[in-house]
């Protein structure tokens, strides 16, 4: 944090004192941030680097293994690995293509958030659909958010998972970092609740029990989202459900949060009467608002959407001790599910209210707020499994295995859940489909003109691009996709098990030439790796 601050007052030279100056000072704290992010540099490339060899092995075993059990004859099979082996060799030539964002026609606007939109794509090259996600840096890093957004990139490269939305490429220019995934059709969550408003247990059970796969394939990694929300939950074109969005959770405002604490004593009817005025309500006799579940239903509607578009955020999903700053752990994103299993069968999250700051004192003081409305009748199963979510850390249920084998999930096939048909099927005519997304408005028109390369590009080093060193990546998948010749088709069916269960192998564009023994050396490869991504 405090070296990005530093990093932007160098950027501002004016900011610095003459007397600084002078001294050298900023010079060397810009040496400093420059073999810092070298050392970031070289660390991400070696790891790669085993990374490739790794999956590179994998995938040929697994191909080996394949054939072997299938009893395919001894020629062929010499046929297939050789097959694997050019397209090995091809990836490796066409993963030195420094992508940028004129690769892409850019489409339909599809989402924003905090830090930038989401849009349809197509790759010139292949054809290929994909939903490009594009942060500003400067918002990154003026909102300490670097961190988050290397986290993301990280688990999206790591994380090969069905219940996980594929990165296929991430790369960067001077203002902008991109994140190329595939395109989800079906929408979000958030929109398919806003349309229903309420979900049947049945549809609900199929799509927490995705949720808790997802989850579980982030925790083995031991990755914690910490910002699960139904805007985070996608549908794929059969309506199953991937989990999105890693690591940029919003910064909640929470300079008026430093007065929560647990242990305050509240007085609840008080806290009532203030949580929920709302001037657009007309008053009741009693002076309160949201005389019924169905007018909280309602409220909640209209905030909605203006909620997931505010740099504030909705705070509704996120467990009391990420609030209260204590110290997390997994256990959190259980809370949140637990939050959004609530919202499906009720209708609006447990501990909602018009103004977020509300909103986090009910999760703080939750064991007076939680309450299941008559109306919404949930069967005592689905009671209690909230229940074991929304409650202390010591009790909540922690682990995957002992969420699936909670009665509610009784009739959950789980090995099979991403093979049955979906509860809910969308509808999406055509790949190039958006209606399951609302309309944008083009802020700014899609930059043209490539960017981020030549030589002019050198007097665009700033320790801005230093913070971002190393996000370059390329999906195996995704580059052999760029080149898949008739030849390579051949084998392409045997392959792609083999590819599917390695499927991610990450990539720095940049060659090996230098040697590491020196510090310049270290530098010039930082500059480099900037230059090239
Ligand atoms: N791969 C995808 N396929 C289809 N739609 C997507 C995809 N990724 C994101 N979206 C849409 O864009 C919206 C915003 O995406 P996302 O939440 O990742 O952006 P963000 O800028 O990180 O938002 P946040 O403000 O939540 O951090 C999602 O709610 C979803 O509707």
């Amino acid at each position: 944090m405090e070296n990005h601050k530093q990093m932007e007052k160098n950027e501002v030279g004016p900011m610095a004192t003459e007397a600084e100056e002078e001294a050298g000072q900023v010079g060397s704290s810009l040496t400093l941030e420059r073999v810092a992010a070298a050392k970031q540099f070289i660390e991400s490339h070696y790891k790669a680097q085993m990374k490739h060899i790794q999956d590179r092995k994998q995938r040929r075993s697994v191909l080996e293994k394949k054939l072997a059990s299938e009893h395919v004859p001894e020629q062929e099979q010499i046929h297939m690995l050789k097959d694997l082996e050019r397209t090995e060799t091809e990836y490796m030539r066409l993963k030195r293509h420094k992508i940028c964002v004129d690769d892409f026609d850019l489409l339909a606007i599809i989402g924003r958030g905090a830090f930038g939109e989401v849009r349809l794509c197509r790759e010139k090259k292949s054809g290929n659909i994909y939903a490009m996600k594009k942060l500003k840096k400067s918002e990154m890093l003026s909102r300490g958010q670097v961190e988050h957004v290397r986290a993301e990139r990280n688990l999206l490269a790591e994380v090969a998972s069905h219940c996980i939305v594929k990165l296929y490429y991430s790369f960067q220019d001077a203002d902008y970092l991109y994140l190329i995934m595939e395109y989800l059709p079906g929408g979000d969550m958030m929109t398919l609740l806003i349309r229903e408003e309420t979900l049947t247990e049945t549809v609900a059970r199929f799509y927490i029990a995705q949720s808790v796969m997802a989850i579980e394939s982030i925790h083995k990694h031991n990755y914690i989202h910490r910002d699960i929300k139904p805007d985070n939950l996608l549908l794929d074109k059969n309506g199953h459900m991937k989990l999105s969005d890693f690591g940029l959770c919003k910064p909640l405002d929470c300079s008026n949060l430093s007065s929560i604490n647990e242990n305050e004593v509240l007085d609840d009817e008080n806290l009532h009467e203030t949580m929920d005025i709302d001037e657009s309500f007309p008053e009741s006799k009693n002076g309160r608002r949201w005389k019924s579940p169905l007018e909280q239903l309602q409220h909640w509607q209209i905030n909605r959407r203006k909620l997931a578009f505010s740099t504030v955020g909705t705070p509704d999903y996120i467990a009391p001790e990420v609030l209260l700053k204590k110290g997390y752990g997994m256990e959190c994103d259980w809370w949140s599910l637990g939050a959004i299993m609530y919202e499906m069968l009720v209708g609006y999250p447990p501990f909602y209210s018009d103004d977020p700051v509300t909103t986090c004192r009910k999760i703080v003081h939750w064991k007076n707020h939680l309450k299941f409305p008559v109306e919404a009748r949930l069967t005592p199963e689905a009671k209690d499994l909230i229940g074991r979510f929304l409650c202390d850390v010591e009790n909540r249920l922690g682990r995957a295995d002992q969420i699936k084998a909670h009665p509610w999930f009784k009739d959950i096939a789980w090995d099979k859940l991403y093979e049955v048909e979906a509860a809910f099927k969308p509808e999406v005519n055509g790949e190039l489909d958006t209606q399951n997304f609302m309309k944008y408005d083009e802020v700014d028109p899609p930059a043209t003109g490539r960017t981020g390369s030549g030589p002019m590009r050198k007097m665009l080093l700033t320790p801005k691009d230093l913070s971002f060193v190393g996000y370059t990546y390329k999906n195996f998948e995704a580059v052999k996709g760029l080149h898949q010749s008739s030849d390579l088709n051949r084998s392409a069916s045997l392959n792609r098990s083999s590819i599917d269960s390695a499927q991610s192998d990450s990539v720095v564009d940049y060659s090996t030439r230098h040697s590491y023994s020196d510090m310049e050396a270290q530098v010039l490869a930082a500059s480099e790796d900037v230059m090239s991504e």
